[in-house]
């Protein structure tokens, strides 16, 4: 029986157009078209949580009756850092409410004999240093890959990491925690558990094949 995961920082993303959105993508007959076009109508309702807690500036405003006083982000300030290649299902939605993010990309995919992850590409932008990362990727099994992820972004050492799927589980929570406690976790599923071959069960399936159709 796989350990109860650490739920403190798991932030479990609850709204009905969210869990509608993703039981949708759950069916196995639902087509790569749908399927994609659910993942950036998600991804858009996932920034808006993921976010909450981002620093803001309070700026001064014009507006046609007087002036006043607002709060503002620094877009450019957050990073989608994206592992490939499901993550980048996430991109287009994200970046319609985050405009000026910028985007990075992880390149890992992972050997499933060893359900270890291999790393073929890795690439920020500069001065991660004053930079907040929100990890992107649908599928937290093992946690193997989100684990990964995190060990290679925590050298460039960023002002804050998020991680932000669609489904989890409580062996990937319980193993991105053990080795990241600091990371907070974004999902709107937990999930039961994995199967022989380390899928959600139960899931919704290959994220990358589901986006890509390459199954
Ligand atoms: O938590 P883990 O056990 O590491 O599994 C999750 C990883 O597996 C999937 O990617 P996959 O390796 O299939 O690569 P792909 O996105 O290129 O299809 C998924 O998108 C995660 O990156
Ligand atoms: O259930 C799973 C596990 C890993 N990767 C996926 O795409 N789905
Ligand atoms: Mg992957």
């Amino acid at each position: 029986m796989s350990e109860a995961p650490n739920l403190r920082r798991v932030h479990r993303i609850d709204h009905p157009l969210v869990q509608h959105k993703l039981t949708l993508m759950r069916r196995k007959d639902t087509s790569t078209k749908t399927f994609r076009q659910l993942i950036k109508e998600l991804s858009a309702l996932l920034a808006y949580e993921v976010t909450r807690d981002i620093p803001t500036q309070e700026v001064e405003v014009e507006t046609p009756l007087e002036t006043t006083t607002g709060r503002m982000i620094d877009g450019k300030k957050t990073v989608l850092a994206s592992i490939l290649r499901a993550g980048n299902g996430f991109l287009d939605g994200m970046l319609e409410v985050l405009p000026s993010a910028r985007v990075g990309h992880i390149g890992l995919y992972r050997d499933p004999a060893t359900l270890k992850p291999v790393e073929y590409y890795f690439k920020m932008p500069s001065g991660m240093e004053e930079r907040d990362v929100i990890v992107l990727d649908p599928m937290l099994a093992t946690g193997n890959s989100a684990v990964a992820a995190v060990d290679l972004l925590k050298r460039l050492q960023p002002r804050s990491i998020r991680f932000v799927c669609l489904v989890a589980c409580p062996e990937g929570i319980a193993n991105l925690h053990a080795h990241h406690p600091d990371v907070p976790i974004y999902t709107p599923a937990i999930d039961r558990g994995l199967n022989d071959h380390g899928y959600i069960v139960p899931g919704l399936g290959d994220a990358g094949d589901r986006i890509f159709g390459t199954k």
